[in-house]
């Protein structure tokens, strides 16, 4: 019986093709009922990078992506040159269609807003491996993927400095009113003024969450004369003179500016909300360049009225559109009519690490992440399955085959999988687990294509099985 993500029989007679340009017909079994195992390639196809010196795994050609929300031409000239079929969109897609596009790809790859939920992963019957070609990875169901054995990789800190320079930005820009000014300008008014315009120099900053991009902005922010005061759930090292503080209470009471730096998780739900507004200083100011859920918009409105909060930045909102146009937040927020009225807030289209350099960067990290596991099976930087990496196999390993068996971290399946592999001499083997699930790879030589189909028969017997992948 064809297997979830077996690429049929008919496809790998053919030739592998790595070609830069041409997309290589491929044919694909349908989608089955549930997830299973993938057999890319047999031993007649077998080829080889030249240059590097490394077996080519299987008809790279028969690999569908989907990558969606304008992911940077660096990662889809990576994908494209392994020879896998790669279809781009510029925007991310209304849950209907996503469900019908994912159905039928191996990899999707994705920025912040496209949702991939336990819904509509479970659409998706083929998936091996998502790409967040981001920092966040909320937008996932990482819980959902790793219990039917599809990886996720992201991009930790490739944008880290753009965000922080976005916050530098911001912290001069409500200080000297530089927003309102410019409008005024724009519609012909000249209003020269400097109450309650301010030098940033000896001001406090209060960072919350110095991870990443905290700590980075902490740095800069020293450099311009601040002081840095930081709270994170973790005690983590000060960098130059900052220091941390033990309770956000701590860091409101003593910011002139205050910045968010956290992850959308259910406790960074409302972080800043009427009673933390309340505990920040008379004429503070609030950056949001973390996740729209992080602040209390209606509390934030309602504390700019009162004029208790001098200005604000926000980057990010709680419900986002899905490309760029004239929509504007009011169709998805109750509440962005009143948001524009206000004076001195910063409104961006989520931007913090939109420059050139990040999405470039970004667009290596994870394409050459995907690649490395469509091809090798290698976990390394994986953020929801257990890290396991082994070197890839040489020309001179042409009889060899990799296994790679994802499965319920349960015991005695090491066990049953080496009964399996017993009659086949295994040159190496690594298991590792997190959590529930572990992740066995085995590099096995002197097999023959009845053979690979018997491992993987046998492995997807075991009851232990979420994904089995042979690949070479
Ligand atoms: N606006 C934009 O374009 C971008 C936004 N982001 C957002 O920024 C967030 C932070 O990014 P990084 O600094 O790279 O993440 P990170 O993981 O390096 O740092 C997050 C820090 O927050 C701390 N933390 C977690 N929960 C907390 C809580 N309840 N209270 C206090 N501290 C808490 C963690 O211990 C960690 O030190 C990302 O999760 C993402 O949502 C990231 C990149 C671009
Ligand atoms: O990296 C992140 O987490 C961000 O928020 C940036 O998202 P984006 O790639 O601009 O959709």
């Amino acid at each position: 019986m064809a297997s979830p993500r077996d690429i049929s029989r008919s496809s790998l007679s053919e030739p592998a093709s790595h070609s830069l340009s041409a997309s290589p017909a491929a044919t694909f079994t349908s989608p089955p009922a549930s997830h299973g195992s993938f057999l890319a390639g047999s031993l007649a196809q077998r080829t080889a990078t030249a240059a590097a010196k490394q077996l080519k795994p299987f008809n790279t050609g028969d690999i569908k992506i989907l990558l969606l929300e304008n992911v940077n031409q660096t990662g889809r000239d990576i994908l494209t040159s392994q020879g896998y079929q790669v279809e781009f969109l510029k925007t991310s897609l209304p849950e209907d269609e996503l469900i019908e596009k994912i159905k039928d790809v191996h990899v999707i790859g994705i920025r912040s807003k496209t949702k991939l939920t336990a819904k509509v992963l479970q659409e998706a019957k083929n998936l091996l491996v998502i790409g967040c070609f981001c920092i966040g990875t909320n937008q996932v169901d990482l819980e959902y993927a790793a219990q039917h054995g599809i990886a996720v990789f992201n991009s930790p800190f490739a944008n880290s400095r753009s965000v922080a320079e976005l916050v530098i930005a911001e912290i001069i820009s409500l200080a000297r009113q530089l927003g309102d000014r410019s409008l005024e300008m724009h519609r012909g008014t000249w209003n020269k003024v400097s109450a309650k315009c301010w030098e940033v120099r000896g001001k406090t900053l209060g960072i919350v969450g110095y991870g990443h991009i905290g700590s980075q902005l902490s740095v800069l922010a020293e450099a311009m004369g601040m002081s840095v005061v930081y709270y994170d759930v973790l005690t983590l090292m000060a960098i130059g003179s900052a220091r941390q503080v033990p309770t956000l209470e701590k860091l409101l009471e003593e910011a002139d500016f205050v910045t968010l730096h956290v992850p959308e998780t259910p406790e960074t739900k409302n972080l800043i909300s009427t009673e933390q507004f309340a505990q920040m200083k008379n004429g503070s100011y609030l950056i949001n360049a973390s996740r729209g859920t992080v602040v209390d918009i209606p509390a934030l409105i309602k504390a700019m009225r009162a004029g208790k909060i001098a200005g604000a930045a926000l980057d990010v909102y709680p419900n986002e559109p899905a490309a760029n146009g004239d929509y504007f937040l009011n169709n998805l927020n109750t509440w962005a009519e009143d948001l524009r009225g206000l004076s001195n807030i910063i409104l961006t289209p989520h931007i913090g690490g939109s420059t050139e350099e990040a999405q470039r960067a970004i667009g290596v990290e994870v394409a050459e992440a995907l690649v490395r596991y469509i091809n090798q099976g290698i976990t390394l930087a994986s953020v929801n399955l257990p890290e396991v990496t082994m070197r890839s196999l040489t020309l001179d390993e042409s009889n060899h085959a990799r296994v790679i068996y994802i499965h319920r971290n349960v015991p005695g399946v090491l066990r049953k999988v080496n009964e399996i592999l017993a009659e086949h001499n295994v040159d190496k083997q690594i298991s590792d687990s997190k959590g529930d699930i572990a992740y066995l790879m085995a590099d096995v030589s002197d097999v023959k294509t009845e053979d690979i189909k018997e491992i993987r028969d046998s492995l997807d017997s075991l009851s232990s099985r979420i994904m089995t992948r042979v690949l070479y």
